[in-house]
């Protein structure tokens, strides 16, 4: 066996151990990055930019179905699925490209296959074209990722049910789609396979859409979602599954009322995620995992072995996109002698149903929960006259202040461009400005932006 040696190996090329393996190649060091399938890791390939990509297709299908309210002759539905995969495809095609090109310019090795511990810092990687290498690194970063959990109902993974990675390779409409769980990957595909032209039922643990949000806001985007007639169902148990997932499946629920069956075509779990962190030999490397199987890491990232640091959802961080790069800004400066930690980061975020859903720092429920006193300020979507011009005013936006001062300490929107607007009262926040700049500053009318003026002008004044 040749041990091969190497200063810097990445496994994974998901956004933070690219990035990480790109900085450091490009600052003269030897890195190679080990990567089992999806090169340049789950969020263009089959996560993040896929979604969002056939989430415009489903807005245009929308559009086009209410075109009579613009003046425009409508279409019906369906949808033609194989050209919106077709779409998706050339996209996904030129991300690949693009993040080669990277590796390339960076000069960073990528190994295709799978990597796992034989030693403590030593790898066997299990080529895909064939044969193995065996490499040996001064240092390891993890950038595993995670996979979508099928929970544990009896008959459900017999039923061979739609993931995020199956769904999205769909080039048919599902007759009646029926999503487990009420989160981020259940409302972005539930939306967004109505419009495509399915019959959609979602199945939600607890008493509301979103847990993470404040009950508003949920009943908001619920609303959204009904007068689309996407049949919403709150279930407290998922008790059986019977059938195959693309003919036919029934699931035993219950519900407060009793139990009940649902039946439909095809299934889509969207339940949450597990880290991919069993079977690559990580107690080997001597790297701890936590009791929900994340690696455990300090504030810096580091595991709990010399030399090895994890990065983005296999470290347990929030799973977004943005806070793996930021994982990988984390160790970076780290490796450069700057402190820097994900302590107190604030992490923003946006589900991408239509109106969309951004949060930024405290939500009202967590303030309430922590004790924290804070005074609210509300404005309905309907007072942002750019909404108007567009036919879209559903939403309102809604702020969090300090009671002893005038810092922002959270804000929560649903309306167009939710994601944008949230940015600008993120700046504020990041800079420690107090809401009156918002307040009085000037935006373009008629924006969305604008209505931070309107916003800000209803904050009842400090006592
Ligand atoms: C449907 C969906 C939509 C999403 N949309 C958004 C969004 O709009 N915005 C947002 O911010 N976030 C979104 N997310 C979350 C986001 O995709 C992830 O948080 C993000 O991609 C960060 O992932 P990561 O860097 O932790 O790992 P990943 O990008 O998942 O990378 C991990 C990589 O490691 C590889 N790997 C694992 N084990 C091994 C091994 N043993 N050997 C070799 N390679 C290995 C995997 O193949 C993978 O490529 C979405 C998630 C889903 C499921
Ligand atoms: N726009 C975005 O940024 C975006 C989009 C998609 C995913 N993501 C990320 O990916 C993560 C994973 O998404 P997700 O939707 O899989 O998880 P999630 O945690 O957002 O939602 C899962 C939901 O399923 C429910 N659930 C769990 N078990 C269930 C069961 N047996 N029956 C019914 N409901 C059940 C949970 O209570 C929860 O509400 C998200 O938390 C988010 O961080 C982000």
């Amino acid at each position: 066996m040749t041990v091969e040696n190497y200063e810097n190996v990445v496994i994974g090329s998901g956004e933070g151990g690219k990035y990480l393996a790109w900085h450091l190649s490009q600052s003269g060091q030897q890195v190679a990055v080990i990567e089992r399938r999806w090169i340049g890791g789950s969020c263009p390939n089959v996560n993040c930019l896929p979604s969002k990509n056939e989430i415009w297709s489903a807005k245009v299908a929308y559009l086009s179905q209410h075109a009579s309210t613009f003046g425009v002759a409508p279409t019906k539905p369906p949808s033609d699925m194989e050209a919106v995969q077709e779409r998706k495809r050339r996209m996904v095609q030129g991300l690949i490209a693009t993040n080669l090109e990277h590796y390339k310019s960076s000069s960073t090795e990528l190994v295709m296959g799978e990597a796992k511990f034989v030693g403590p810092k030593t790898l066997a990687v299990q080529l895909n074209d064939g044969g193995t290498r065996t490499l040996k690194a001064e240092r390891i970063f993890l950038n595993l990722g995670t996979h979508a959990s099928i929970p544990p109902v009896p008959g459900l993974a017999e039923a061979r049910p739609l993931t995020n990675i199956e769904l999205l390779q769909l080039d048919r409409i599902p007759e009646h789609l029926i999503v487990l769980g009420g989160g981020y990957v259940g409302l972005e595909f539930a939306q967004a396979f109505r419009r495509f032209g399915s019959r959609v039922t979602i199945l939600h643990r607890g008493s509301q859409l979103l847990t993470n949000q404040d009950a508003d806001i949920a009943g908001s985007l619920l609303e959204t979602l009904l007068k689309e007639e996407i049949e919403v169902i709150a279930v407290s148990e998922t008790l059986r599954v019977a059938g195959t997932s693309g003919s036919s499946v029934t699931l035993r629920v219950k519900t407060d009322a009793g139990e009940t069956t649902v039946a439909g075509s095809d299934i889509l779990v969207a339940t949450g995620r597990a880290p991919n962190t069993t079977s690559i030999g990580l107690e080997i490397a001597g790297v701890q995992l936590t009791e929900q199987g994340y690696v455990k890491v300090d504030d810096r990232l580091q595991t709990t072995a010399a030399g090895i640091w994890a990065i983005g959802e296999c470290a347990g961080s929030p799973q977004f996109t943005h806070i793996s790069y930021d994982d990988f800004r984390v160790i970076r400066d780290n490796l450069a002698g700057i402190d820097r930690t994900t302590a107190g980061r604030l992490v923003p975020s946006c589900l991408f149903t239509d109106p969309p859903v951004s949060q930024i720092g405290l939500t009202e429920e967590e303030a309430r929960r922590r004790g924290i006193p804070v005074r609210v300020t509300k404005l309905p979507m309907a007072a942002v006259l750019r909404t108007r011009t567009l036919d879209e005013s559903h939403g309102f936006m809604k702020a969090l202040l300090e009671v002893g001062g005038d810092c922002i300490l959270g804000f929560s929107m649903i309306g167009p461009e939710a994601g944008e607007v949230m940015a600008i009262v993120q700046v504020a926040m990041l800079a420690g400005l107090p809401y009156t700049t918002l307040r009085d500053a000037t935006f373009t009318h008629p924006t969305m932006a604008e209505g931070l003026v309107f916003l800000f002008s209803e904050v009842e004044p400090r006592r």
